[in-house]
């Protein structure tokens, strides 16, 4: 019997981690089973077109969101599309390519939520949300680097976007399952990164009681869970922090696991290799355990939606 594929959404604004989150989360779910999509091929302006008019790529009208709604629709019925490409490297749009699905899905973007329509599509659905003080300095870097901007562009640019986050990036969170932030912590200067989860009672979660039990109440453990509002909204709260031994992680990695056995490759026995890479700021590699959770967690809800088609 064929399955339906499952779709995962991944949004947040222009550098916000949705491509790094993503590479880990194919690598539980095996790359060979995962498409990914990003939806900033559905621009509907190249950019020297976006410059001439003085529109962002945030804005909604800057893209052809009615035909990513029909994509994702096909996608999810298992039909295949021919999807436009954006080229990021001189700003142009190339022929497009023939996308057949996997069993799994990723589309991550800035627009992915914008629609009750796109909604719709998703089983999963994460929003990612660095303070925005970090989100800049990983945009600085990355356009600078890998997308021939200056510094002094980017900069422009971010300011000239600020009026389109706010008003059509941002509001999206309130759309996710699970919503992410990574931030440095108070006491280092150090380049790790703490994680801060906001789980929606939307989709059923991982049974992380236990970590309620474990928690000492005398000093902040490295991992903690407890309740608070989102945007008005109860939501449960797991934060793992940059500094979380390796035998917390462990335990973390096997209340998912435990649960869902095909996981069992990627817990313990010194956690795997694949997740939670990236590169430092020499270009050397760093694992960080903060975000190889994150990718697991998302992962667990994949696998867990295969269940539920
Ligand atoms: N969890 C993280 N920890 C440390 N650095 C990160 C993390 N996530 C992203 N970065 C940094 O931010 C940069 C941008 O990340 P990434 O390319 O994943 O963003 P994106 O949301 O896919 O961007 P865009 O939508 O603009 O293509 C990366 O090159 C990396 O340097
Ligand atoms: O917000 C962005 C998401 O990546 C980009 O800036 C947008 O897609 C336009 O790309 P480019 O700056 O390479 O022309």
């Amino acid at each position: 019997m064929t399955h339906r594929p499952i779709i995962l959404g991944i949004v947040g604004d222009s550098a916000a981690g949705k491509t790094t989150l993503t590479r880990g989360i194919a690598q539980v779910l095996g790359e060979e089973n995962v498409t990914v999509i990003c939806t900033d091929d559905y621009h509907r302006y190249d950019r020297k077109q976006r410059a001439e008019m003085d529109i962002t790529a945030l804005n909604p009208d800057c893209n052809y969101l009615d035909i990513m709604q029909q994509h994702l629709t096909l996608l999810r019925t298992g039909q295949s599309i021919l999807k436009p490409i954006y080229n990021h490297h001189d700003g142009t749009f190339q022929p497009p390519e023939y996308i057949k699905p996997n069993r799994f899905v990723i589309v991550e973007g800035l627009l992915g939520y914008a629609t009750r329509g796109i909604r719709d599509n998703y089983d999963v659905k994460v929003y990612l949300a660095p303070p925005e003080s970090l989100r800049c300095q990983w945009k600085i870097k990355r356009d600078t680097m890998k997308r021939g901007y200056s510094e002094e562009d980017v900069i422009l640019a971010l300011k000239q976007r600020e009026p389109d986050s706010e008003d059509f990036i941002r509001p999206q969170r309130k759309s996710a399952d699970v919503i992410v932030t990574f931030y440095p912590p108070d006491d280092e200067n150090g380049t790790s990164l703490n994680v801060r989860l906001v789980l929606r009672p939307t989709i059923p979660h991982p049974d992380f009681s236990e970590i309620f039990n474990q928690q000492s109440g005398h000093h902040i453990d490295a991992v903690r869970l407890g309740l608070d509002r989102d945007m008005g909204k109860p939501v449960d709260v797991l934060e793992i922090d940059s500094h979380a031994t390796l035998e917390q992680v462990n335990a973390l990695e096997m209340m998912l696991c435990n649960e869902l056995p095909s996981l069992k490759n990627f817990c313990s026995s010194g956690g795997n290799q694949n997740l939670g890479i990236l590169a430092g700021t020499t270009g050397e590699i760093l694992q960080s355990y903060p975000l190889a959770l994150t990718q697991l967690l998302i992962a667990y809800h994949m696998i867990k939606a295969t269940k539920l088609v």
